[in-house]
């Protein structure tokens, strides 16, 4: 069953209400409320050129929904919490916030956006971009069951967000301190292994914003909260202010709703107001990169007027040389393209993708040689200690005898017992040399 249809008030099919009465609109108002979000997203998916498909998308009742397990996260109007349905699975439902219910305009605004976000999903099939699994079963109709949540969306549920893993890889750097001072060479291959998975991070960021201009859609709002990871594989995820550009046009600046996305992020035209395109989110990819490889934030503690003239205007940005960890120069080349002031002569991704593969070959070669050095390193040693035992086997360390200096050379007979037996043992020897010396103080 396809996003929309025609709505249909029944009796509520998802059980008992989650929420008090009162969070309910009365049948009549849920009716008018989905009647208006459905014409508001008939007339959005118009204009659409993409081509969502319905193939393995669930149409889920909330009777097939046994347990809520937690809240996952919020963002402006959605909340998004994991469930378990009664076949087992497990799934991050989003639906709108409860809040929005007193503020019918920006419930509509947030719900279009919620089935736009579907729709787009929908038609995505890349392995770097979140999977939508199913939606509420009547589609945009939903709404007319009143509820804040009664149309959702059934999401793969993400691992870890990007922002989770550079907070972790920042704390690591710092308890890693102390094993690098232990073990250099160890902690060396680490941070070199480390740099790689970065680049593929980056790679497959790229990849993903790559196959959505291919398809005419921009992101505007790439940062670590929307970067998420299924083990490691990195899955782009919140459409909710992503956008078709008019034009299949990826190399065209377009008049769109200015100022969307997060300042830090964001390119000095989309900032500024100015006609922008798809390499809006290049620059973002820069930013967002930036944040991965130095474990910085870029711009962090700016004011609004800080970023608006330093960045915007002066072109300033984020130091690559002073910062947690300093990029390495091939890297750092890149990232100047890409966050070029002027949006012509940054790169397309599919060139930044072209470069990256190249590092993370060179990398790759590094990571492998720092191993084969390692290896023999480890193979030495074990060698070293295997020669140290078998001298000791072979001739095993004897005890030292303990000599009282002064009670030996007040007893002249037993060194002239040790004088005799000279030779006789390691033990005489030394007594023999303690003897000589001692000689001289008489
Ligand atoms: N599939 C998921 N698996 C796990 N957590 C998720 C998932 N989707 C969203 N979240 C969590 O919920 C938060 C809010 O989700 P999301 O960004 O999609 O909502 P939003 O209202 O569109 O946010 P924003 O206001 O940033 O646009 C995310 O930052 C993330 O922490």
């Amino acid at each position: 069953m396809a996003l929309l249809q025609k709505p249909l008030i029944h009796c509520d099919p998802f059980g008992e209400p989650s929420e008090p009465c009162i969070q309910q609109w009365p049948a009549h108002l849920a009716k008018d409320v989905a009647d208006i979000i459905h014409k508001d997203v008939v007339d959005t998916l118009s204009q659409s050129r993409l081509t969502p498909t319905t193939d393995g998308i669930q149409l889920v009742q909330r009777q097939d929904i046994a347990r809520v397990e937690r809240v996952l996260g919020s963002g402006a109007f959605s909340q998004v919490s994991s469930v378990i349905t009664r076949d087992g699975r497990r799934y991050a439902c989003k639906h709108l916030q409860q809040r929005l219910m007193d503020q019918p305009n920006d419930f509509r605004t947030a719900a279009v956006e919620l089935v736009y976000e579907a729709h787009m999903l929908s038609s995505f099939d890349h392995p770097n971009i979140l999977k939508i699994r199913g939606w509420a079963h009547n589609g945009v109709a939903s709404f007319a069951e009143g509820w804040n949540d009664s149309f959702f969306l059934m999401l793969d549920v993400l691992d870890e967000t990007l922002d989770m893993r550079i907070e972790r890889w920042y704390r690591e750097q710092q308890d890693g301190m102390w094993a690098m001072m232990a073990s250099p060479s160890s902690a060396a291959q680490q941070m070199e292994a480390r740099h790689l998975e970065k680049l593929r991070i980056m790679n497959e960021l790229a990849s993903a914003l790559d196959y959505i201009h291919q398809r005419g859609v921009i992101f505007r709002d790439a940062k670590p909260q929307n970067i998420g990871f299924l083990g490691d594989r990195v899955q782009l995820f919140d459409f909710g202010l992503s956008r078709e550009l008019p034009l299949l046009d990826t190399s065209a600046q377009f008049e769109m709703s200015g100022k969307v996305g997060t300042l830090r992020y964001m390119a000095p035209e989309v900032a500024t107001n100015k006609p922008y395109g798809v390499s809006a989110d290049v620059y973002s990819w820069a930013m967002v990169s930036y944040e991965i490889l130095s474990l910085v934030k870029p711009f962090d503690g700016w004011t609004r007027e800080m970023h608006a003239s330093f960045v915007c205007l002066q072109g300033q940005r984020p130091d690559m040389v002073h910062c947690n960890q300093p990029i390495p120069v091939e890297v750092q080349v890149l990232l100047e393209h890409s966050w070029n002031t002027t949006p012509s002569m940054r790169p397309q991704l599919s060139q930044i993708m072209n470069q990256l593969d190249y590092l993370m070959a060179c990398q790759v070669q590094k990571v492998q040689d720092q191993q084969i050095q390692m290896n023999i390193a480890r193979q030495l040693e074990s060698e070293i200690q295997q020669q140290q035992q078998l001298v000791h086997t072979l001739a095993p360390p004897q005890p030292l005898i303990h000599i009282d200096l002064n009670s030996y050379i007040a007893r002249p007979a037993l060194r002239k017992l040790a004088r005799k037996n000279s030779f006789d043992s390691i033990e005489t020897i030394e007594t023999t040399t303690l003897s000589i010396e001692s000689e001289d103080f008489y």
